[in-house]
């Protein structure tokens, strides 16, 4: 498990480890620009000439202090600095100093047009970018983009994305690797920004973890994000040998509409190949004999569109008897948007006291009938994507993408609900401020279906014992380890949303205490 953190996070730790526990700045500095000269040694000769670009903060100041070093090593090294250089923090002036006092000359950025340029080191922008990036600083970005350096390594954060977001503020520099300080930047786990940050090294330069717990919860009003990596596979529960199906749980999956049974079908098989004892797929009376034939491991129940409409007291009570026996439900893959998927809703969110993950038309119903969600309640796991959550909050989809992670804890927080909203970087919101961003899967998995098999995985994690937001995060985590196994096997081409649910096994078996 890691800790992500935001520009205000990163920047409260920053003044209690130098404020509080009385670390001088310059000691924090000197280690980071440590770490960004090792990594520029890493790929530059003597030969190459290294520029370092800085602006006149704390990041210009690691900067400055990098350059330095490479300097002192007798590497061909530039500085150049962007912005007013008399304007720069305490720490960039006496950055500035002991580079001159060593023989270092630091020009203005206009002065690197014409000079060649083998490995950059991006120090215009760290945590601290809060604007748009204009004017000259634009001007000095677009000539470092148009150099195309070799090698472009980015102090603590790409110059230009934002250390929360992950957006670019107007324009970004692209970075073969990032070195950044104490923790990853929420704005490095998020899309674009991960686009840009290259491979990103977390590196320690004597931050204690005291620092975060001691400024948890300021600003924000929640904590820090988290993501997951291979060694939490071991928090899926192990399966007891004395067990039987019904120790597993029993997942029902509402879901498929007239002609539509695949999202049915991939969501249980994927709720099977989970874990699940007993999954029952609860449909149109059309869809029986296709889906009997494709999964014949699945219980099939179904209903007829009139039966719904005409006789809403029978059905109501068929319903009630389902929910009574599921331990799980999912709610909405295929449904259609026929006007009777509203009742369906309506009766399956009042009669169930289990979790319930609605994705897909059970979303698109509640987005157009608002009242639904007087009917959430704790056990409630939404997993819309980009569409569904601009649908479900009124807003733009460009709305939602500037702040995926505002928009999931709030969702999450005003109903009191677990939200999965998805993206290429998948963003998990739980009820009480949880924060996770997923770092698993690839762009094999942007293909129909793949959001069906999402939910029969968090079903099926559900059904076999965790808690509905720890199944919604290690569910996010899991598909995307399953889509990383299913490419590796069948290529990034050519993956289907069933190879997907196939390779979930595979995925689960890494686990570390298997
Ligand atoms: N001692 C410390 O405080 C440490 C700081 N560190 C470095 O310090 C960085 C943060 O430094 P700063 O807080 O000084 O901020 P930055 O160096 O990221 O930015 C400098 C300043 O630019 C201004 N600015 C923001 N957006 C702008 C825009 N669009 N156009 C023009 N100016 C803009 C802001 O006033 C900001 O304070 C980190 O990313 C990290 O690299 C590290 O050295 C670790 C230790
Ligand atoms: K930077």
């Amino acid at each position: 498990m890691r800790t992500l953190v935001t520009a205000k996070q990163m920047k409260a730790i920053d003044a209690y480890t130098i404020n509080t526990i009385g670390v001088p700045s310059m000691v924090l500095m000197e280690r980071a620009a440590m770490w960004v000269a090792r990594a520029v040694e890493e790929t530059a000769g003597k030969a190459d000439v290294i520029w370092a670009v800085c602006g006149t903060g704390n990041n210009g100041a690691d900067g400055v202090a990098a350059a330095r070093m490479l300097h002192l090593k007798g590497y061909k090294t530039s500085l150049f600095v962007v912005g007013d250089p008399d304007r720069g923090t305490a720490e960039f002036l006496a950055q500035s100093a002991i580079a001159r006092n060593l023989g270092m000359q630091m020009r203005p950025w206009q002065e690197a047009a014409g000079e060649d340029c083998v490995v950059l080191i991006d120090a215009v922008f760290g945590v601290g970018l809060s604007r748009p990036i204009e004017g000259e600083y634009r001007q000095c970005m677009e000539m470092l983009e148009a150099r195309h350096a070799a090698h472009t390594v980015a102090v603590d954060i790409p110059s230009g994305i934002h250390g929360d977001t992950g957006q670019v503020m107007g324009m970004a520099l692209k970075a073969d690797v990032t070195v950044t300080f104490g923790w990853e930047k929420m704005g490095t786990a998020l899309y674009p920004g991960r686009a840009y940050a290259g491979t990103v090294r977390v590196c320690d330069i004597g931050f204690p973890e005291s620092a975060l717990d001691a400024v948890r919860d300021q600003e924000e009003g929640y904590g820090y994000g988290l993501t997951y990596e291979s060694s939490d596979l071991c928090l899926i529960p192990d399966r007891p040998a004395y067990s039987n199906k019904g120790t597993f749980g029993k997942v029902l999956i509402a879901a498929g509409s007239k002609n539509m049974c695949g999202a049915a079908y991939l969501s249980a098989l994927a709720a099977y190949r989970t874990g699940a004892g007993l999954v029952k797929l609860l449909t149109v009376e059309e869809n029986r004999q296709i889906l009997q034939e494709r999964l014949p491991e699945a219980i099939i129940a179904t209903y007829t569109s009139d039966q719904l409409i005409q006789g809403r007291e029978e059905f109501k009570k068929m319903i009630e008897e389902q929910m009574n026996w599921a331990d799980v439900v999912v709610l909405g893959p295929g449904l259609g948007s026929e006007p009777y998927v509203e009742y369906l809703v309506e009766d399956i969110l009042t009669s169930a006291f289990v979790p319930v993950i609605i994705d897909a038309d059970g979303l698109n119903a509640i987005a157009g009938h608002p009242y639904l969600t007087t009917y959430f309640t704790e056990n409630i796991i939404i997993t819309p994507h980009l569409g569904e959550m601009a649908r479900l909050i009124g807003e733009s989809i460009d709305a939602v993408k500037e702040n995926l992670t505002g928009a999931a804890l709030e969702y999450a927080g005003r109903y009191g609900i677990t939200c999965v909203l998805k993206d290429a970087a998948t963003v998990v919101a739980g009820k009480d401020g949880t924060l996770y961003v997923n770092s698993s899967g690839n762009s094999a998995m942007a293909k129909a279906g793949s959001g069906d098999v999402l939910t029969g995985i968090i079903a099926g994690l559900a059904a076999i014992g965790m808690e509905e937001e720890q199944a919604a995060l290690m569910g996010v985590y899991l598909h995307g380890r399953a889509g990383e196994q299913a490419a590796g096997k069948i290529g990034q081409h050519s993956l289907l949303a069933s190879d997907l649910a196939d390779c979930i096994g595979a995925a689960m078996k890494s686990v570390a205490h298997e």
